[in-house]
């Protein structure tokens, strides 16, 4: 009901990092394309087994160092009903190997079809009678711009499923501060609001240090509103996206966390995935260069973070 199975695995770990798993056949080495053509042709079945393959090898290369993989839908959706079906062989495949997974789908709708959202990412579908997991992830990225009835639904869902949801507060996106930035007649952004909502929507769902089930997205693009929300949400864990391919570095998501160091998961994508291709090394080794870029970006940021707990 809150991520205290994420701060739980973010402590074990000691790295308050995500693997990102938005996988692109451009990204994929040519033996796994290669094997896959071969079995299935130029075909969606073969690109969704090219990804698969690919993701397991990174999940076998950073699960014991990294705590969370977080897959996109579209990168999966791109590849239609096969692509799908990769994403939930790659959520329990994660799971299977201990990491938490934070399917980002950026849901958002009217209340009854966020509880079809909710059951099919986090929940369980009742499927003539039998409730059975369906894509089975253990937090799922959302839209709170439809309101609290959007979020009740999943509210319900993460309590009963002990599962989390990160709210979109401040994107890391160039355009994200055309709407968010906007002051309100309160005087307050709209980001800020929606943070106000996270916290009174996460009260319900308590953890045991001091964080809810309900997360918020904060840009690592944006450190200042990064420092800032995190005084004002002090209830709220942030994932961080925008660390390494869109320029955020260990400076700018050092405000994300708190005294003791929580608080915060940065998200990398591109930097882990592709670190083959930056690191030109043979592409046999591609998982563990993902592993080689996992290990330097937790040593950057714990380093940053060990300074700023030791500067009070
Ligand atoms: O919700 C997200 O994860 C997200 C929110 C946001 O504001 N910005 C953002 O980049 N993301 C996602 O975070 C990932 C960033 O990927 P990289 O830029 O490759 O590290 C992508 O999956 C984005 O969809």
């Amino acid at each position: 009901m809150s991520f205290d199975r994420m701060i739980e695995k973010i402590v074990e770990t000691q790295n308050p990092t995500v693997a990102g798993l938005d996988p692109k056949l451009a990204y994929i080495p040519s033996y796994i394309l290669d094997g896959a053509v071969a079995k299935y042709g130029k075909t969606l079945e073969a690109a969704a087994a090219a990804l698969l393959e690919y993701n397991k090898g990174l999940i076998d290369a950073l699960c014991d160092i990294v705590p969370a993989v977080k897959p996109q839908a579209a990168y999966y959706e791109m590849y239609g009903w096969q692509g799908v079906r990769t994403l939930a062989e790659t959520v329990a495949y994660a799971r299977a190997k201990g990491m938490f997974v934070i399917t980002d789908g950026k849901r958002n709708d009217i209340g009854t079809t966020m509880e079809a959202y909710a059951t099919a990412h986090l929940g369980k579908t009742d499927v003539f009678g039998e409730k059975t997991e369906a894509f089975g992830a253990d937090a799922l990225t959302v839209n709170g711009y439809l309101g609290t009835d959007g979020i009740k639904p999943l509210l319900g869902v993460c309590e009963a499923e002990d599962k989390g949801i990160f709210v979109l507060v401040k994107t890391s996106n160039p355009s994200s501060g055309e709407l968010q930035d906007q002051k309100m007649e309160s005087g307050k952004t709209v980001y800020e609001t929606m943070g106000e909502f996270c916290e009174h929507w996460g009260e319900t769902i308590m953890g045991k240090y001091g964080y809810s089930g309900v997360g918020a997205v904060v840009g690592a693009t944006y450190p200042a509103q990064l420092g800032e929300m995190r005084e004002k949400a002090p209830h709220t864990f942030f994932l961080v996206p925008g660390y390494g391919a869109q320029g955020g570095g260990a400076d700018d998501v050092a405000p994300a966390f708190d005294k003791n160091g929580l608080g915060a998961i940065i998200n990398s994508s591109r930097g882990i995935m592709c670190a083959w291709q930056k690191e030109k090394c043979d592409e046999h080794d591609y998982a563990q260069a993902a592993r080689r870029e996992a290990i330097r970006m937790r040593d950057e940021i714990c380093a940053r973070i060990g300074e700023i707990r030791a500067n009070g």
